[in-house]
């Protein structure tokens, strides 16, 4: 059986067929901002996405994803804490079954309806599954999402959802500025962390936006209007895909502002 977030196959049963489930740089984490460190060296992010880079929107199983042309530097990620060019591969999001729940960072205890993820591959290796495997291979900006006015740039997305309901169906998604998914001030906490799905790699530079991005309550509605299952198996939401927060176990975790 493989991985999921149901009661028999979820974050708690990850370690019997993951064991760094248990390692030392695991994601997401409860950011504690009065702990979390300003960090003046710190650069402000530089984002450079290309949306003629943009190819296809995918179910997978336990989100949907937007995956990106990754053979040439046209969407990258560039300073911030991380040195060099990461190249952007895809994003997808994580969410809940209701509003007080579905992000998988948490702020002061916090937790948001959902959580955008901006998944980024740093080019000193050779593609995205090689630098997986290497612990300053992957960055990932982060960015909270809560309810509010409706986001416009996020209904083109949902307008694709029919076409992708089920687990393993997948359209051509073409055109689309990742840029509109950003807040307005892109003040980050940043920490040495992990996947937080299978394999879990501790690969990742996380790179948490502090101001989160809007939509409204229909438009959350709808995310959870997809399936975890497959057409013509019984059809299970796709909701509550989240991995709950990890121990930080001696991580310090840096703040780009004051
Ligand atoms: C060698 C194959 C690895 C595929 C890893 C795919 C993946 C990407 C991002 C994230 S997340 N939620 O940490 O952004 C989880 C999994
Ligand atoms: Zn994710």
């Amino acid at each position: 059986m493989s991985w999921g977030y149901a009661e028999n196959n979820g974050p708690d049963k990850w370690a019997d067929n993951y064991p760094i489930a248990n390692g030392p740089r695991q994601s997401p984490i409860d950011i504690v901002s009065g702990a979390s460190s300003y960090d003046k060296g710190l650069k402000p992010l530089k984002l450079k996405y290309d949306p003629s880079t943009c190819l296809e929107i995918l179910n997978n199983g336990h989100s949907f994803q937007v995956t990106f042309a990754d053979d040439t530097d046209s969407s990258t990620l560039k300073d911030g804490p991380i040195s060099g060019i990461y190249r952007l591969k895809q994003f997808h999001f994580h969410w809940g079954a209701s509003d007080d729940k579905g992000s998988e960072h948490t702020v002061n205890g916090t937790k948001y309806p959902a959580e955008l993820h901006l998944v980024h591959w740093n080019t000193k290796y050779a593609n995205f599954g090689e630098a997986a495997s290497k612990p300053d291979g992957l960055a990932v900006v982060g960015v909270f999402l809560q309810i509010g006015a409706q986001n416009a740039s996020l209904q083109k997305i949902i307008d694709a959802f029919t076409a992708i309901k089920a687990k393993g169906q997948q359209t051509t998604f073409a055109g689309f500025d990742p840029s509109s998914l950003l807040p307005g001030c892109l003040d980050y906490w940043t920490y040495e962390g992990s996947l937080t799905t299978p394999p879990l790699l501790e690969s990742v530079t996380w790179i948490v936006c502090k101001q989160p991005i809007s939509l409204s309550a229909d438009q959350m509605a709808k995310f959870r209007s997809l399936l975890f299952s497959a057409k013509g198996e019984a059809e299970c939401c796709m909701v509550d895909n989240y991995r709950p927060p990890q121990p930080l176990k001696g991580r310090s975790v840096r703040a780009s502002f004051q």
